[in-house]
């Protein structure tokens, strides 16, 4: 992240990833979570957000800028604002519902806010996050979705706009829903996705590996994947192993670094070999706020020092790796493609006997994510 802007100055043209929806209904909690590493507790003293709030994104592959809105303003009845200005550009817009209220208002709001944008730009993606759901029952999500959905489709096909595309997601930042339903809404803005998912095919078919993730390091946003279904274990697993490394080394430190750096290096895996060998990690699937968040503000500066260094040099020697043997003899394996991007594998222990042939092939694989990085670069420094 490099940069808050909190005042209208006109920024590029990025993709722009619009966030709106009814005041409260979570949106700023959102932003701050996944894209400021803010503990999902302290949202409860976040402030109305009065103006639109801009930040520019610059992550290797993930390039954006993201407008938060204030959800007091109705942006089709203010006269003063232009839709073309707002909408023009949009790669994105996310409309956020607070499932724990009644939605009848969000709905409307939704409908005439999704009409007026693709009447304006009609290649934005919408993207709907049935919000705030971990105050409900397994049965109570799937109905309330359900609901939105159906309503939402019926209120289309009456103004004969079903060819208006929504992807629904059941989210809350309380656990993981939320950072899965980002990995999915990004992934549709990345050019080089294609790519990144063909690399890991090979990869995987090359290595015996069931399930890759190449994960943003500080958004725990997976970029790409394989080809082979996500199930949302698998994600939480691979998720997780980032905050258990990241903890570990800020409790540990990193081999060989000065105070400040911050790599995954030195993980378990680098502390005396089998430290978890053989133990189910130790991992809690839903415990987002209970966390270790050690100096996590300090975290998140190393992290942003580290990127910008990263965007200068565009390279790291870096060989950080991680492994967790898991009950079921499955082993998570991680390695680190540079100070932003981890692998994430999951693979059969069988498999990882030939670890050799996994690491030459993980070397390949970082060499073309990096030309690939390279070529993009240039290609939008071009633009
Ligand atoms: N239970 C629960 N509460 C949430 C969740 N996300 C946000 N909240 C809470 O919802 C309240 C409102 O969040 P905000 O992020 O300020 O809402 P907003 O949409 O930005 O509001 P405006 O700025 O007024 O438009 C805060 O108290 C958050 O803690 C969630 O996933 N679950």
């Amino acid at each position: 992240m490099t940069l808050t802007l909190q005042h209208d100055q006109v920024l590029s043209d990025k993709p722009r990833i619009l966030l709106m929806g009814l005041q409260r209904s979570g949106k700023s909690s959102i932003q701050r979570v996944v894209f400021g590493k803010m503990p999902p507790n302290d949202t409860l003293y976040l402030e109305s957000t009065t103006k639109i709030q801009k930040e520019d994104i610059t992550r290797s592959f993930i390039d954006f800028q993201i407008w938060d809105f204030p959800g007091q303003v109705d942006f089709f009845d203010e006269l003063a604002y232009d839709p073309q200005d707002i909408f023009g550009t949009v790669g994105a817009l996310i409309f956020v519902i607070d499932a724990q209220d009644d939605y009848n208002d969000a709905l409307h709001r939704l409908f005439t806010t999704v009409t007026s944008a693709y009447a304006v730009n009609p290649s934005i993606t919408f993207e709907v996050l049935i919000h705030k759901v971990d105050g409900l029952s397994d049965d109570y999500k799937i109905d309330t979705q359900r609901d939105v959905q159906q309503r939402m489709g019926d209120a289309l096909a009456d103004a004969q706009m079903e060819y208006i595309h929504l992807t629904y997601y059941l989210t809350s930042i309380y656990d993981n829903s939320i950072y899965e339903a980002f990995s999915k809404i990004i992934q549709k803005l990345i050019r080089e996705l294609p790519t990144l998912e063909n690399l890991l095919n090979v990869l995987c078919s090359n290595s015996g590996i069931d399930k890759a993730y190449l994960f943003d390091t500080l958004t725990k946003i997976y970029i790409a994947t394989d080809s082979s279904p996500v199930d949302m274990q698998s994600y939480e697993l691979c998720s997780d192993m980032i905050d258990v490394c990241i903890d570990v080394e800020c409790i540990y430190g990193a081999q060989g670094s000065s105070p400040n750096d911050l790599s995954l290096a030195q993980t378990p895996d680098h502390m005396g070999g089998d430290a978890l060998d053989g133990q189910q990690t130790p991992i809690s699937l839903d415990n987002h706020e209970n966390q270790l968040h050690p100096d996590s503000d300090s975290l998140e500066r190393r992290l942003i020092d580290h990127q910008n260094q990263e965007q200068n040099t565009h390279s790291s020697d870096s060989e950080a790796s991680s492994l967790i043997k898991l009950d079921n003899g499955d082993v998570l394996y991680m390695r680190e493609v540079n100070r932003l991007l981890v692998l994430i594998c999951l693979l059969r222990q069988d498999n990882f006997e030939k670890h050799g042939l996994i690491d030459y092939n993980f070397q390949c694989f970082k060499e073309a994510v990096t030309e690939v990085f390279e070529f993009s670069r240039k290609r939008n420094t071009q633009q």
